[in-house]
């Protein structure tokens, strides 16, 4: 667990945005606190019988634009700190890829690995019910993130609807697709960090045939982000990691291949045979052109960003540079793209599900692939027109295409007067 706040290094960064912009200060002290918090313990009963009581966070952070947005994490080192920034950063995603939600997340101090699915299924109906006092299909509307997965999602839809006495599809997305989930969300936040990081060697002049790419974390964003990298884009694939450490091979990984040894090997890379081992830390300071930080936050920090290599840097993750390290890499000329705006494809697809569960009528994948290409696609241009605009970089100029679009619309409410 890292000591560091994550809230805190998430409000330097909007700082940073809100002195470059000239916001109204007004306006940046609603938007430097959560709307709302929830903490529940709950109790779950143990398959030996015996009672665990676990605690769990849903925070909104700001519903201007729309309902709040965002995912469920299952995690030891989830806090309620943790869960504050992630909302925070879930409103900026929105905003910034221009979906009409706000910003929401949600996690559950635990680790899923040490409970039976039987108990993982208790714990996650619980939860549901016990956050149900603040979600709603035009409420809040939770979806996977950290070790939560479509099943989890069923399970949550399944809750709420027999809370409720009919189906509601509309109130969680990242369902499967028998029952109201979208093709290709799984998929989607691999598929938009795809989008920007063809994008971004387009931009700084790489050929992306000649370009190689190392990923941390090869969960659902990070093995996917590496396959459709590989197969779309032509750059090589030459480092992967997960928990359990890196593999690397110079020659370029087979991505499918290592799926398919990861699904048959608890959902672990450890002892893959084609390739060498290394670790973790390894991996984030190899000399490579494009660095995916994919797995969890604090991730390139003081005590390894000197060491950082890669020219490109597309976050994955939810806050993996602090920001006392993005400066670092700034100066050395790193070009980075910000998470919210990087992995926004997850969250755009969700609405997109969001938008077919309500009308119970369902896209074809090429039409739901087309539609997030574009929506990455015109918001990476949007924010690097303001980058050159404010003379600024990447991360500043997201906040603040997205800063302006909350602030429009709160002003335009006339909420605060
Ligand atoms: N799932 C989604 O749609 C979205 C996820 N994200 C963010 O992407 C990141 C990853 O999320 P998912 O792929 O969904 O989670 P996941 O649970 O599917 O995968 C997480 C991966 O990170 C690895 N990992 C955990 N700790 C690690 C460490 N210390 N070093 C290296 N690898 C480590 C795990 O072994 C696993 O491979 C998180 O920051 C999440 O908030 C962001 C947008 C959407
Ligand atoms: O799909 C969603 O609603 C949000 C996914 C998420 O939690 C994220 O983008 O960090």
């Amino acid at each position: 667990m890292s000591d560091i706040s994550l809230f805190e290094n998430a409000l330097k960064q909007f700082r940073k945005a809100a002195e470059v912009m000239e916001l109204d200060p007004c306006i940046a002290e609603v938007l430097s606190h959560p709307k709302r918090e929830l903490t529940v313990h709950f109790p779950v009963r143990m398959d030996d019988g015996s009672i665990k009581v676990f605690t769990g966070h849903r925070v909104q952070h700001n519903i201007a634009r729309g309902p709040a947005k965002g995912g469920i994490r299952y995690h030891p080192s989830v806090t309620l700190d943790e869960v504050k920034a992630l909302a925070f950063w879930m409103t900026w995603k929105c905003a910034v890829v221009g979906i009409p939600y706000g910003g929401g997340k949600g996690g559950v101090a635990v680790d899923p690995a040490e409970l039976s699915p039987a108990e993982l299924e208790r714990l996650s109906r619980r939860f549901f019910s016990e956050i149900q006092v603040i979600i709603g299909e035009d409420k809040d509307i939770p979806a996977p993130d950290v070790n939560t997965n479509p099943q989890v999602m069923a399970w949550y839809m399944d809750t709420y609807s027999m809370n409720v006495g009919h189906s509601v599809l509309g109130i969680v997305t990242g369902k499967p697709l028998d029952v109201g989930g979208s093709a290709g969300r799984t998929e989607a936040t691999g598929r938009g960090v795809r989008v920007v990081t063809e994008e971004a060697i387009n931009y700084n002049g790489l050929d992306p045939k000649n370009c190689t790419v190392a990923v941390q974390g090869f969960g659902n964003v990070g093995s996917y982000a590496a396959k459709l990298i590989k197969e779309e884009v032509g750059s090589k694939i030459i480092a992967v990691s997960d928990v359990s450490g890196a593999i690397y091979n110079p020659d370029g990984l087979d991505i499918d291949d290592v799926v398919a040894y990861r699904d048959q090997n608890n959902g672990l890379i450890k002892g893959y045979p084609k390739a060498t081992a290394m670790t973790n830390e390894e991996l984030l300071t190899m000399d490579v052109d494009i660095l995916i930080p994919a797995a969890l936050e604090n991730a390139i920090t003081m005590n390894n960003v000197e060491d950082v290599k890669a020219k490109i840097i597309v976050e994955g993750a939810n806050g993996p540079v602090t920001p006392e390290a993005e400066e670092v890499l700034l100066k050395k000329g790193v070009f980075i793209v910000p998470d919210f705006l990087a992995n926004a494809g997850g969250v755009t697809v969700s609405y997109f599900e969001w938008v077919q569960g309500l009308q119970w009528y369902f896209w074809d994948i090429e039409d739901v692939r087309k539609a997030l290409h574009k929506i990455m696609r015109d918001s990476f241009y949007s924010v690097i027109n303001t980058m050159r605009k404010y003379d600024t970089d990447m991360r500043t100029a997201a906040y603040i295409v997205a800063i302006d679009r909350v602030a429009t619309a709160t002003k335009l409410r006339g909420i605060y007067p």
